[in-house]
Order: structure tokens, then sequence, then C-alpha cells
């Protein structure tokens, strides 16, 4: 599935002209960006995300390191679509490894602090960068794997799933999942679909329905993870297995077909009309608010 959206991004250039229109990179522009330069190990770090790219391999790794538990604030947000957009445009990257410098955490979803009280305007622009973060995940031109080496509930969940492959620490007090219903929001359909492309649509049915969390080894029964792993050998796993990916020939160039290009468009279409929702909504809110 990731494959054949990076096929429509690659071959659809007006399709990519047009996220990018929809994508925040309006902001994204006017903040510091983490330079990749031309040598054969080079590091770079914005406050919150630290890229090591080696250049001989082609695989970078995305560290995030937004303490305590790296949360997906707007500014969060922002770092890491810099950082992706940075590494997508140098052409000798084609993998990329994310995971986290935080203890017994991969991420801890979307910012509830960033969501609550604040402006129409800031909680647009909020919502905004968690679309562009999936988007430039799910059609990224690299292959990408999670290394899960902590809990990765709700939004953080939803950032393994858009990555080619999971691995996760077999620590049976780790968690992942969608579990929005639980805290009685409802996981936005785009949530589900990455979740149905992932797991298929019964287990998904059931996840969504009962908020569930799940294990590392019941994650893995349905699919959630490919592969469990000793939590000090999550990163190392990770970067064997890219290996492994980079070697099949022709792994960046999968073609794609049409049905995946139309399940492309309609995610687009109804993000946008969910993006008006969210900015009406908002709004609304704020004027009850008034009252
Ligand atoms: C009206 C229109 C508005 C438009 C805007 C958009 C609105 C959209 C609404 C719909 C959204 C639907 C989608 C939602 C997706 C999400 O991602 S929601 C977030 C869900 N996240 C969670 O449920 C995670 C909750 N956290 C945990 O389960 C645990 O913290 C942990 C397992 C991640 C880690 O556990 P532990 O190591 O034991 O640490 P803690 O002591 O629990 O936490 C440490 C510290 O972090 C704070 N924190 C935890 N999670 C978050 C978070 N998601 N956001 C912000 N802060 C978080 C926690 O409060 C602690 O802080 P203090 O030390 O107490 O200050």
């Amino acid at each position: 599935m990731k494959m054949a959206l990076r096929a429509c991004l690659r071959t659809k250039p007006g399709l990519t002209a047009l996220l990018s229109q929809l994508s925040c990179s309006g902001h994204a522009a006017a903040r510091r960006a983490p330079a990749l330069v031309a040598q054969r190990s080079s590091s770079s770090t914005s406050q919150k995300i630290k890229v090591d790219f080696d250049q001989s391999s082609g695989v970078a790794v995305m560290h995030m390191q937004s303490p305590p538990v790296n949360s997906l604030s707007l500014e969060f947000l922002t770092d890491v679509c810099i950082a992706l957009e940075k590494l997508e445009m140098d052409k000798s990257c084609r993998g990329l490894v994310v995971t986290s410098s935080q203890p017994k955490v991969f991420s801890a979803g979307l910012d509830i602090l960033d969501m609550y009280g604040k402006s129409p305007e800031h909680c647009a622009e909020f919502w905004k960068a968690v679309q562009e973060m999936w988007l430039k995940f799910y059609g990224s031109n690299m292959i990408t794997i999670a290394a899960v080496n902590g809990s990765s509930p709700a939004g953080g969940c939803l950032l393994s799933m858009t990555c080619d492959y999971r691995i996760m620490a077999d620590n049976p007090r780790y968690s992942i999942g969608l579990n929005e219903t639980k805290l009685g929001i409802v996981a936005p359909f785009w949530f589900k679909d990455t979740m149905v492309n992932t797991v298929g649509h019964r287990a998904t049915e059931m996840a969504l329905q009962l908020g569930l969390l799940y294990s590392p080894a019941e994650a893995l029964k349905i699919g959630l993870v490919d592969q469990l792993v000793h939590e000090d050998q999550v990163l190392t796993t990770a970067t064997e297995t890219m290996t492994k990916w980079l070697a099949i020939p022709g792994i960046l160039n999968i073609s794609y077909t049409c049905h995946f290009f139309h399940l492309w468009c309609c995610n687009l279409v109804c993000t946008i009309c969910s993006c008006v929702c969210q900015v009406i909504a908002a709004k609304k809110i704020h004027l009850s608010q008034d009252f």
C-alpha cells in the first residue's frame, strides 16, 4: 500500500504539488531545518529531532527526543516534517529508521495540551501538521522502518503504521494501538484507514470500537507490528532489516495500481473535508465558550 502511494507521488507531479499546497510547509519552511551535508556520515539536530545519516548505506536514523514522551505538538510535528523533507530531497538517502530517544516511550501520540484551550487558528495549524506528518511518512520515497522501543498509543501508533515495517521491543509493559475511543474521542477516518491497511477490517473494527491497546505479543499476533526483539536490539535489528530491504532490486520503484491511486485521491478529498470541518468545529467551540 505504502509503496503504491509512494509511486503515485513520484508519477503524479500535480498531486505532489497539491499536497504541498495543502501541507503546512509554509510554517515549516520558516523554521530552522536540520542540514544534511555530503560526507560519509552526518548528524543533524533540531531541538526535538536528531538525524544520523550514514551516506555509505544510504540509511538515516531519526531519533525523536522530545521529553518526556515525544508527544506530537505542533512544534514537534513541524520539526519531524522538516527533517523528513530534507531527507527526501537527498536522493542518496534511501532508507529511514524512526525511533525514540526517550526511555519506555516511542511516542505518546498527539500532544493533548496542544489541543486544549487553544485558538481556532492554532487548532487548524496543529491539525494540518498532523495530516502533513501522515502524508509525508505514508508517501515517502524512502523505505521507512519504525523501531518502536516503547509504548506507542494513538498518534504514536499512527506514526509507526505509516512506516513500511515495525519492529517493537518485546516488553509486556509496553503497549501500542489506537486508543482514542477510550479517551472519548473518535479516531479520524484516515487513522482508521491506515490501520485497515495494516491489520485488516475486522481487527480494526474491534480495535477502534473498544479503543484497544495491545501488548507487543498481541500486536504481533494481529500484524500491528511485524517483529519483536529484545529492547536492546530494536535499533540494530531495524538497521539490519533496512539493509536487507534495500538490497532488493527496484524496491523503491514498485509500480502503483489504479485502485491504490483512487484510494489515495479519496483519502485526499476526505482529508480536505475533514480539515474544513475541524476548523468550523473549532470556531463553533470558540464561539460557544464566549457565551
Ligand atoms: C475542535 C477542533 C480542533 C482541531 C484540532 C484537532 C483536534 C482533533 C481531535 C481528534 C483527535 C483524535 C486523535 C487523537 C490521537 C491522539 O494521539 S490523542 C493522544 C492520546 N495519547 C494517549 O492516550 C497517551 C497517554 N499517555 C500515556 O499513556 C502514558 O503517558 C505513556 C504510556 C505514553 C507513558 O507513560 P509513563 O512513562 O508512565 O509516563 P507518564 O507519567 O504517564 O507521562 C509523563 C508525562 O507526559 C505527559 N503526557 C503523556 N502523554 C501525553 C500526551 N499525549 N500529550 C501531552 N502530555 C502527555 C504526562 O501528563 C506526564 O506529564 P507530567 O510529568 O505529569 O507533567
